[in-house]
């Protein structure tokens, strides 16, 4: 069986990665995480007793730390999952952003060259370094714009968006310079369990069943694709095992909404499951200002992940989105847990930083 390092593996979609991938015995895996606010590895706690899973905290920026592991385990590919991930965290304090995936992924990529340079020819021709990024990259669309393909120039808006299409252009670089058997893979907005609740669709569950505010950023009627989470792990297993090298590939839920009806569609889904005596949880929503340069619309156009692939985004919205609120109600331990410090702390500057405007 083959062997994968996967960075960034306790995070949200890395954990689902690693969950379904050892359900499937996919292959070997190593889990590197620096285990910052948003990873947590209760996420994998199922895998404990695995023998073909092995986790170590460390950092994709440590060249010295990720060679060695490499060395070591020896890996086939590895799929790059760690990244700082959060908007409105970009704009309040950037840094971070530029040092995990701009120099992280630069030094993740140096640490791979070496690496690969030393393996037998057969092996260099089998090994793939899969990078996955986000449709942020494309920057905004109008309702009436098409789709963003691959081939759409690159036009980032936030500070976060310009972290990834750097991190994006390095990787391009290393298979353009030194022939790096590289793949990327340019998401949607991803949902399911075991998401962070900074991200909307896990605060607004979490904020309904607490009956607090429901915030919702200027108009409500920006738009974004929802890709559920195992949909892009399956895509992630298809474009490793059979993605032509160099090349991008595109992965969406083709399913756009307006954050307004997916705040709405919560609260419906709540006023069943988990009905409060008192109000209806719609009654909660409440305006907020804008997130400065609030991109209007992502939508992805996944023709060539289709027809290249045969791949599929299999769940329907509104299951899917069931699912996850049945997830959020039924791990209250998960939830208790990621509400301790980190979490709080966050909703508190983001809120203040929202006063401050
Ligand atoms: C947290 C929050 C968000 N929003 C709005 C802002 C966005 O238009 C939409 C979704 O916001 P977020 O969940 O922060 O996700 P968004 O900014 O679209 O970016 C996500 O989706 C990207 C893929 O498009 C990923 O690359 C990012 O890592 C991920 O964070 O909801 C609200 O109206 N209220 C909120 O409290």
């Amino acid at each position: 069986m083959q062997t994968v390092l996967v960075t960034g593996g306790a995070g949200f979609i890395g954990a689902n990665f690693i969950l379904l991938a050892r359900q499937n015995n996919w292959f070997n895996i190593i889990n590197l995480d620096k285990l910052t606010y948003a990873s947590n590895l209760e996420n994998l706690a199922q895998l404990q007793a695995d023998p073909n899973y092995d986790f170590l905290q460390g950092d994709i920026g440590n060249v010295e730390l990720v060679s060695d592991l490499l060395n070591k385990y020896q890996p086939n590919a590895i799929i790059n999952f760690a990244a700082e991930t959060h908007v409105d965290r970009s704009i309040f304090s950037p840094q971070t952003f530029i040092q995990t995936n701009v120099v992280g992924t630069f030094n993740l990529l140096e640490a791979t060259r070496f690496y690969w340079q030393k393996l037998s020819p057969q092996n260099q021709q089998q090994f793939r370094f899969l990078h996955v990024s986000t449709d942020e990259v494309y920057g905004s669309l109008s309702t009436q714009d098409s789709a963003f393909r691959e081939d759409t120039p690159y036009a980032p808006n936030s500070p976060y968006a310009a972290s990834k299409a750097a991190s994006d252009h390095f990787v391009r670089a290393y298979y353009h310079t030194y022939g790096l058997p590289n793949l990327t893979t340019n998401c949607s907005n991803n949902y399911g369990p075991h998401q962070f609740p900074e991200k909307l669709i896990p605060l607004i569950i979490l904020n309904a069943i607490d009956g607090k505010p429901l915030p919702i950023y200027g108009d409500g009627q920006n738009i974004r694709d929802w890709l559920y989470v195992i949909d892009h792990c399956e895509a992630i297993y298809l474009v490793l095992q059979k993605g032509k090298i160099g090349e991008t590939y595109n992965i969406g839920g083709l399913n756009e909404q307006t954050n307004l009806t997916v705040v709405e569609k919560i609260c419906t889904i709540l006023d069943e499951l988990a009905p409060k005596s008192d109000l209806r949880h719609s009654s909660l929503m409440t305006f907020v200002p804008d997130r400065p340069g609030h991109d209007r619309r992502y939508a992805i156009d996944c023709d060539k992940i289709i027809s290249e692939l045969g791949w599929q985004p299999k769940e329907n919205f509104d299951s899917g989105l069931l699912k996850t609120v049945q997830w959020y109600l039924d791990n209250s331990n998960w939830v208790n847990q990621v509400r301790s410090g980190a979490y709080q702390n966050w909703l508190k500057q983001n809120y203040e930083n929202r006063q401050a405007k």
